[in-house]
């Protein structure tokens, strides 16, 4: 698992290890394990400019520096020459670097302007240093997080300093992992996580990420639905039963691929309700689907999914579903007949137009803190919302925040939400909560998307089809952490 904390917890357990070792120690951990991956990744003698803010983030900075200096040209550019980290400042002068007062023509650019102290934006001379980079594209390296961004929101002023490449200390901030901060701000590969020693004094996080390595969580839900030795062994009703109440003459296709994200999944079986003209097309195309014509012979799941291209009657969906006191998964039109209070466990699955409608709010008003509406949503609606887009959230209220760093822009093809719905469907009826259903489906949707794309186009029911191979690769330990994202068309 990745983990993300809050600047107010990274500040607390920075005082307390402080408290415990000599002073400037982490500074000295922190700028050796900057000069490191300066050097990782821009080896050989490129010219580098530092530029330093008046905060320990600019003292990190400039302790790098002067340990680079040693190897090659390194100038630095303070934002106030009145007012550099002193210590900082002696070791820099000490290794013989140039002062400039301006990162232009330089190949590659440090950014030790601001960190996790920074108010959003970009002050003078910062914000004219931004437009000098912006048109001459250096390589930017930002120290602990690119200067300039809401560091805890993940959202973004009107200036801040994309970066190329990030090292950061002691943890991920949430401006690193989530959108619209990571992927405008941090360009390339996840940023460097240099151990400083804050681990055993950091709380719970407040934002995480599943890795390949976290199949965990993905064993403890098959522990119980593969089980061969329990007092009830494996049969496909106590894998769980998925009920599809999905679909609707305008959108026939997102019955069917609601259905396949269901079947590709975990549970033993897939019931749907719907009428008689779409069930039979559903059969037709997914003969193990046991459909149900008439709702009330629907027959009993332990989950539901409703609303995926639902039209008119989403809400006649949504409230039969209820009925039945089972986990549900409310997506697409379903989503704006949510009841003030949900009387079961439920993931809403929203993508960002779809949480505006609900929030009453604009869809850019979303897109801007989509971390900000979606914890409105979860704890409004006393739910766990996954907010569908590059990083999917998935947000429940007094958890940690799931980000979902699985996928490829190919994904964002119609009817993906559609499988996403039905997979989340078979996760919750195997047994798993909404919040670990929506980041295990999440998770398994965009990594089945990384396999069956190759790197080119995709349709939804491809997805589909990949999913399976995705989810026993993970099981067993051998999916790679390689393939679950497709960075070269970030
Ligand atoms: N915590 C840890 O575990 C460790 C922390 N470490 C490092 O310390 C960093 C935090 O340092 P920090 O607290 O000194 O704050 P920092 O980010 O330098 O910014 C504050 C300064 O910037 C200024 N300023 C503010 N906003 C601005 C803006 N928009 N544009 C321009 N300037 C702006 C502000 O000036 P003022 O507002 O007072 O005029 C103030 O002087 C952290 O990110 C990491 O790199 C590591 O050394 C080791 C472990
Ligand atoms: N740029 C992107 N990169 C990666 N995944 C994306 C991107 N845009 C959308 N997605 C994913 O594609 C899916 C689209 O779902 P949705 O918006 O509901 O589409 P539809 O309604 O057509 O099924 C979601 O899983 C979302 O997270």
């Amino acid at each position: 698992m990745l983990y993300a904390h809050t600047v107010a917890d990274v500040r607390a357990a920075e005082a307390a290890l402080m408290a415990q070792v000599p002073p400037g120690s982490l500074m000295r951990w922190a700028a050796a394990g900057l000069a490191a991956y300066v050097r990782e990744v821009v080896p050989g003698g490129s010219p580098v400019v530092f530029l330093v803010g008046t905060g320990d983030n600019g003292g990190d900075a400039l302790f790098a520096a002067a340990e680079l200096a040693r190897e090659r040209y390194v100038a630095v550019a303070p934002v106030d020459p009145s007012r550099v980290h002193g210590p900082g400042a002696e070791a820099v002068q000490a290794a013989g670097c140039r002062f400039v007062d301006s990162p232009r023509g330089f190949p590659v650019v440090v950014d030790g302007i601001v960190g996790i102290g920074g108010s959003p934006g970009l002050r003078a001379p910062a914000d004219a240093w931004a437009d000098v980079i912006a048109a001459e594209r250096p390589f930017v390296i930002a120290v602990d997080v690119p200067s300039g961004v809401d560091v805890d929101r993940a959202t973004l002023p009107a200036s801040y300093l994309p970066a190329d490449a990030t090292c950061t200390f002691g943890t991920f901030k949430n401006a690193l992992l989530v959108d619209p901060a990571a992927s405008q701000a941090v360009r390339g590969a996840l940023p460097r996580v240099v151990d400083i020693g804050l681990g055993p004094f950091l709380p719970p996080p407040s934002v995480e990420a599943l890795t390949a390595a976290d199949n965990r969580l993905l064993q403890a839900v098959l522990r119980s639905t593969l089980d061969t030795r329990g007092a009830h062994p494996t049969q496909k009703y106590t894998r769980g039963v998925v009920g599809v109440a999905a679909g609707s003459a305008a959108y026939a296709g997102a019955a069917q691929l609601c259905v396949r994200g269901a079947q590709a999944g975990v549970a033993g079986m897939v019931r749907f309700v719907g009428e008689p003209a779409l069930a039979a097309r559903i059969v037709d195309r997914c003969p193990e689907v046991v459909a149900h014509t008439d709702p009330e012979e629907r027959g009993r799941v332990q989950a539901w999914v409703v609303g995926s291209g639902g039209g008119d009657d989403a809400a006649a969906r949504l409230h039969m579903a209820l009925e039945d006191e089972v986990p549900v998964v409310v997506d697409a039109d379903a989503l704006t007949h949510l009841p003030e209070r949900l009387p079961v466990p439920a993931l809403l699955t929203p993508h960002a137009g779809e949480l505006a409608r609900m929030l009453d709010v604009s869809r850019d008003d979303v897109e801007a803190d989509p971390l900000g509406h979606a914890t409105r949503a979860a704890e409004r609606w006393e739910a766990t919302v996954l907010l569908k887009g590059v990083r999917t959230l998935v947000v429940h209220p007094g958890a940690p925040t799931r980000v979902n760093l699985t996928g490829t822009p190919w994904l964002a093809t119609a009817g993906a939400g559609d499988v996403l719905a039905g997979l989340a469907g078979s996760f919750l009826a195997a047994g798993a909560s909404p919040r670990d259903a929506g980041s295990l489906a999440a998770f398994v949707h965009g990594a089945a998307a990384v396999a069956a794309s190759g790197g080119g186009p995709l349709t939804a029911g491809r997805v589909a089809d990949a999913v399976p191979a995705v989810i026993g690769a993970w099981h067993n330990g051998t999916l790679d952490e390689s393939h679950l994202r497709d960075w070269r068309d970030r």
